[in-house]
């Protein structure tokens, strides 16, 4: 099937009680990784592009990438939507670009102008057949080149919502209940230790999530900064030469417990990033010979598909929706 909007994929994951995963891609691994975890669970997916993916790959490159798996997947709903659009023109450029789907993210501007924004970008994206994501509330960590500091960082008003999708027409929000982008996500001192000594992060703002679906009946809501920072990961990776002490991630019960409520969308890019560099960094201690890239990215590349697979099935409750 070609590519697809999130508008179907989203209202049966509302009314199914799952999430949909949308993953970051930057790379042909990454593409292959994703897409044939999901062609194998027969799983919808949101394949996401950043400012810095679009940098780093090529604007062409990534979209001829994405075609590339429409065609090797085919049972597979898959949407092709920009990560943290961060103004009106890379919106259209990506709309304009063959995109199915795009974030404005103007978050950290006064509501105002985050209306007014959003509108613009809704008004353009509408006219061509996309749909789009738009943000309330401020998440803590790294966002492209903005760095935001916990301090800076605030939970999304619920009490602002009604008002901000009103007036925008956007076709799903990015709220802010405690998630926050990076391998970093909490600090030592802001968790507490379980029997086994593994550090408990706090708990989500489930409460603030409750209130924006109470405000928003039927509306899908998006989560970014949902990685789990998986602990295996990590250690492979300080066993390896690598150092990411006190690296701390969403425990995958809550996500999975977001996903049954009304979180459509859960943006996961970090994980993919560590199961990578763990694989590498692993296979570079065992084979200090080797240097053929196939040979480290072939692994690399199946620890994405592994790791994918256990979200669809285990986190967003996916596999089988296609
Ligand atoms: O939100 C994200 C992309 O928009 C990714 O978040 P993570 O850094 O938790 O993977
Ligand atoms: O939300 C941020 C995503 O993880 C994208 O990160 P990036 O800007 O480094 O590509
Ligand atoms: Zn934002
Ligand atoms: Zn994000």
């Amino acid at each position: 099937m070609p590519l697809v909007t999130t508008a179907e994929m989203f209202k049966k994951a509302y009314d199914g009680g799952y999430a949909v995963g949308a993953f970051n891609v930057n790379n042909m691994e990454i593409v292959q990784g994703i897409t044939e975890a999901c062609q194998e669970q027969k799983a919808p997916v949101v394949l996401q592009v950043s400012k810095g993916a679009r940098a780093y790959a090529n604007h062409t490159y990534l979209v001829k990438m994405v075609e590339a798996a429409v065609i090797e997947c085919p049972d597979v709903p898959i949407a092709l939507h920009l990560d943290h659009g961060p103004d009106f023109e890379t919106c259209k450029a990506c709309i304009d670009g063959g995109f199915t789907s795009v974030m404005i993210d103007a978050s950290s501007k006064p509501f105002d102008e985050n209306v007014e924004i959003t509108k613009k970008v809704v008004e353009y994206a509408h006219a061509h057949g996309v749909v789009v994501e738009a943000e309330l509330g401020t998440l803590a960590g790294v966002e492209d080149d903005v760095k935001v500091s916990a301090e800076d960082s605030s939970y999304t008003h619920p009490e602002e919502v009604e008002e901000f999708v009103t007036r925008t027409g956007c076709d799903s929000l990015a709220i802010a209940i405690g998630t926050s982008h990076g391998a970093y996500k909490f600090t030592p001192d802001q968790c507490t230790r379980n029997e086994q000594g593994i550090l408990v992060p706090p708990p989500l703002r489930f409460d603030v999530l409750e209130e924006v679906s109470k405000r928003l009946p039927g509306f899908p809501i998006v989560l970014h900064g949902s990685s789990s920072v998986p602990q295996d990961f990590v250690q492979m990776i300080n066993a390896h030469g690598g150092k990411m002490p006190d690296a701390i991630g969403i425990p995958e019960e809550e996500l999975r417990h977001a996903a049954q409520l009304s979180v459509c969308k859960i943006n996961i890019d970090s994980d993919i990033r560590l199961a990578i560099t763990a694989t590498i960094r692993e296979y570079f201690d065992a084979h200090p010979d080797h240097f053929d890239p196939r040979q480290y990215l072939k692994p690399a590349r199946q620890a994405v598909k592994d790791m994918v697979t256990h979200k669809l099935i285990n986190v967003l409750g996916c596999n089988g929706k296609a």
